[in-house]
């Protein structure tokens, strides 16, 4: 008999009008951790999302038990990097995977992160859109270009040798990604960015998965400008101090 699996993954689901899709995607998590026999919970950490988010969270503490779902709620839209802090505070797991609510990222890719995580001890296992058979659907060529534009900048600039560094669906060891929480700054999308820069600069070992990213169904993006702005100046001054 193998030995039982004492491994637990957090996902912590950043959300802010996200009522149609939580239920879904909670569903879906569930079903895929429980299909691996894997130990599992999930931090929604909401920001009193107007539409009700966070009464449908509480119903799904309820279906499921406040062992597999948190709700950490906050007082007004803070931003998503600081969701992210805001989450990683009450995880329990030792690896924590951080994604959109949206189905931008499938929770049918997870088990593929763990296995290559698994495969070399990676510290960090991000999901690539601009490598092997990764891509995009559902964008238009705006917002791919914004997409584009910003990886090749930063990474141009930067050179933190990662394939996608604006993307967000990614596997972490609890202490890397606490380490690495500690030492960013920035706040909004630019977070992600970031992250990649500072974990390379303290030497962790960083995997990769394609991965398809598909827009929304339900909703909108919240990117705009500020968000570019606040990227071009992260940029800019990682590129001064790291
Ligand atoms: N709590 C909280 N959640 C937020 C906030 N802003 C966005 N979110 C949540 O964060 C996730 C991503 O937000 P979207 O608005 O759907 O982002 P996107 O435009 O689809 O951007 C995606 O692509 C970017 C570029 O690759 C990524 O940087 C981004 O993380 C995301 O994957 C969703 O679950 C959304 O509800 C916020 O201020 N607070
Ligand atoms: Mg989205």
């Amino acid at each position: 008999m193998s030995a039982p699996n004492t491994n637990k993954y957090s996902v912590i689901l950043p959300t802010y009008n996200e009522k149609k899709n939580l239920p879904i995607i909670t569903y879906l998590l569930a079903k895929h951790f429980e299909a691996n026999k894997l130990n599992w919970e999930i931090v929604i950490v909401d920001d009193n999302s107007p539409d009700g988010t966070q009464t449908v969270a509480k119903q799904l503490i309820e279906l499921y038990g406040p062992e597999h779902i948190q709700l950490k709620p906050r007082a007004g839209k803070l931003g998503l990097g600081t969701a992210y802090v805001h989450g990683l505070k009450s995880v329990t797991g030792n690896f924590v995977i951080i994604m959109d609510a949206d189905f931008s990222h499938h929770p049918s890719a997870i088990p593929q992160f763990i296995a290559k995580q698994k495969s070399k001890d990676f510290d960090i296992v991000t999901g690539t859109r601009y490598a092997g058979d990764g891509g995009v659907y559902g964008w238009d060529l705006k917002r791919k270009l914004i997409s584009r534009g910003a990886n090749f900048l930063a990474s141009t600039v930067l050179r933190p040798n990662v394939s996608d560094l604006t993307g967000s669906f990614r596997l972490y060891k609890k202490e890397a990604l606490q380490q690495i929480i500690e030492a960013t700054k920035s706040k909004g999308y630019v977070f992600q960015m970031e992250m990649m820069v500072r974990a390379r600069s303290l030497g962790f070992t960083i995997g990769e998965v394609p991965i398809s990213f598909v827009d929304r169904l339900y909703g909108e993006s919240k990117l705009g400008g500020d968000e570019i702005i606040g990227y071009l100046k992260g940029v800019w001054t990682l590129f001064t101090t790291v």
